[in-house]
């Protein structure tokens, strides 16, 4: 099944394009990368893809399903770049990572327990739980990009979708954050990323999506590491039950 299906995609930003006419697809279990430098348009494609930038051209659908019909939005978990930043709004972790419930929830069931279950959970999976009752712009930027992480895995989504995850985060939490993932791949998530740099995400990878002004330039396996980037290939990841990666962080 496809999950994730962009045609002809164009987005422009105060009438300058910055994707042209882009074709992608994720197919259901996959694990796709999108990679291109700053600015090449990565992060404008994985929002269009969940309808955040409105297209100018072209169509999205998300599980078989046209985007402007689309509402199982509690099958979709989205990690933006940052935690909004300025929002003013006073939350503590555990309420920020609740917000990843609401689509799951419906009028009239109990369910609270449920709730309380999965957001403990997620928190569990980041290394957080301690940290629960905290308010969250106490927490380092690293961590607040592992509330955000938690927030989407609460909502128990068939898909995440997570731009830049691991930007400005130290090299031990990546690797405690390439768990979380694995673990969720291999549950049979389906996984659309987008990165400047893979570093210990790479052998999760089944598929890179190259963008480069705009324009998909490859589609297929991870194009050959240059430079630093050549570790990509010689690191591995073996899977571990998930009491051992709450140790990792
Ligand atoms: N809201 C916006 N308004 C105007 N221009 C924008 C907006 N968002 C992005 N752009 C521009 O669109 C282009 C693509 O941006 P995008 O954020 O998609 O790139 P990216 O590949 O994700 O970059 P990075 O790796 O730096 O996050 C850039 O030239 C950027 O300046």
């Amino acid at each position: 099944m496809t999950v994730v299906h962009i045609r002809d995609g164009v987005v422009a930003y105060g009438g300058r394009p910055v994707l042209h006419g882009v074709e992608a697809r994720v197919e259901a279990g996959e694990t796709v990368a999108v990679l291109g430098a700053n600015g090449s348009g990565k992060s404008t494609l994985v929002r269009a893809a969940l309808g955040l930038v409105p297209l100018q051209r072209g169509e999205i659908s998300l599980f078989g399903t046209p985007l402007r019909r689309f509402r199982d939005w509690g099958r979709v978990g989205y990690v933006p770049q940052r935690l909004g930043a300025g929002s003013g709004v006073p939350a503590t972790v555990r309420e920020v990572v609740s917000a990843g419930r609401l689509a799951r929830r419906r009028l009239g069931r109990p369910g609270r327990a449920a709730d309380r279950d999965a957001v403990t959970a997620a928190l569990e999976s980041v290394g957080l739980a301690a940290r629960a009752g905290d308010q969250v712009d106490t927490l380092s930027g690293g961590q607040q990009q592992r509330v955000l992480i938690a927030r989407a895995l609460a909502g128990g989504p068939d898909l995440l979708v997570l731009d830049e995850p691991t930007a400005g985060v130290d090299a031990g939490s990546q690797t405690a954050f390439a768990e979380v993932l694995h673990i969720f791949g291999a549950a049979g998530g389906t996984i659309l990323l987008v990165a400047h740099e893979l570093g210990p995400l790479a052998p999760l990878v089944d598929r890179a999506i190259v963008v480069h002004d705009g324009r998909i330039v490859h589609d297929g396996d991870l194009p050959e590491p240059v430079g630093h980037h050549a570790a990509f290939h010689h690191e591995h990841l073996h899977p571990h039950a998930p009491e051992e990666t709450k140790s990792l962080w």
